[in-house]
């Protein structure tokens, strides 16, 4: 394990405290993936997990955790997901593993979201990581001209389907200064599904993983 996976690690265990009981929205990728074999730990005091994506819900289901529907849990008292970015308002870009549909869906259904993640992925301003956006396939260039009209420059993320069956195009060069109106911006162009700016509903904590072990942040 190199030094940024093992504060992935850190991250995830120190978020297991949140994991009170119940049924727990559960992220996607490398983090989530060492809160997944955290909880496995625990799973006689959990109900189970609501799964934000085919991955989760495969490596839930290997430890004997069971996966619910959520329209047959309603909301949820904790989402724990990780981050591609995070800043000190603890508003995010997400999907860098494709989710960023099920995981936004997850966050919004749940009254506390804690974000894990290395200390790399906390900056002072959003924008650095190409941004996500989920999009319906025949929309793909409409949407990519909208985003060039924004300012940005889109990339396909060729030969990826998400498990929605939609495509993904990476978004370089946007000014996120302004991350609620950009995400509404791009929520309102035709035929997009999701961008992956999560600062509508920010986390409400985010534990880092650091050389000096586990800190936990609220939103500045
Ligand atoms: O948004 C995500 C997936 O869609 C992930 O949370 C994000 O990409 C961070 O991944 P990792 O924990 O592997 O660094």
């Amino acid at each position: 394990m190199n030094n940024q996976d093992a504060m992935k690690q850190q991250a995830a265990e120190a978020a297991l405290t949140y994991a009170e009981g119940g049924v727990i929205g559960v992220g996607t990728g490398s983090t989530v993936n060492h809160f997944i074999d955290a909880l496995a730990r625990i799973k006689g005091r959990i109900e189970g997990a609501v799964s934000s994506s085919e991955a989760s819900t495969k490596r839930l289901e290997g430890h004997g955790i069971r996966v619910f529907d959520l329209n047959a849990v309603g909301e949820l008292s904790l989402y724990v997901d990780g981050a591609d970015e995070a800043n000190h308002a603890l508003q995010l870009i997400k999907g860098g593993g494709g989710a960023l549909t099920r995981e936004k869906i997850v966050a919004a259904a749940s009254r506390q979201f804690v974000c894990i993640a290395d200390q790399s992925k906390l900056v002072d301003v959003l924008g650095a990581f190409p941004l996500p956006v989920e999009v319906i396939p025949m929309a793909r260039s409409h949407v990519a001209r909208q985003l060039v009209k924004l300012g940005g420059t889109p990339v396909w993320r060729e030969g990826v389907i998400t498990d929605n069956g939609n495509l993904i195009l990476d978004v370089q060069n946007l000014d996120l200064i302004d991350p609620v109106t950009l995400e509404q911006a791009i929520n309102n162009i035709a035929g997009v599904v999701t961008v992956g700016i999560f600062a509508l509903r920010p986390a409400d904590l985010l534990i880092l993983g650091t050389a000096d072990g586990p800190k936990t942040l609220h939103p500045a």
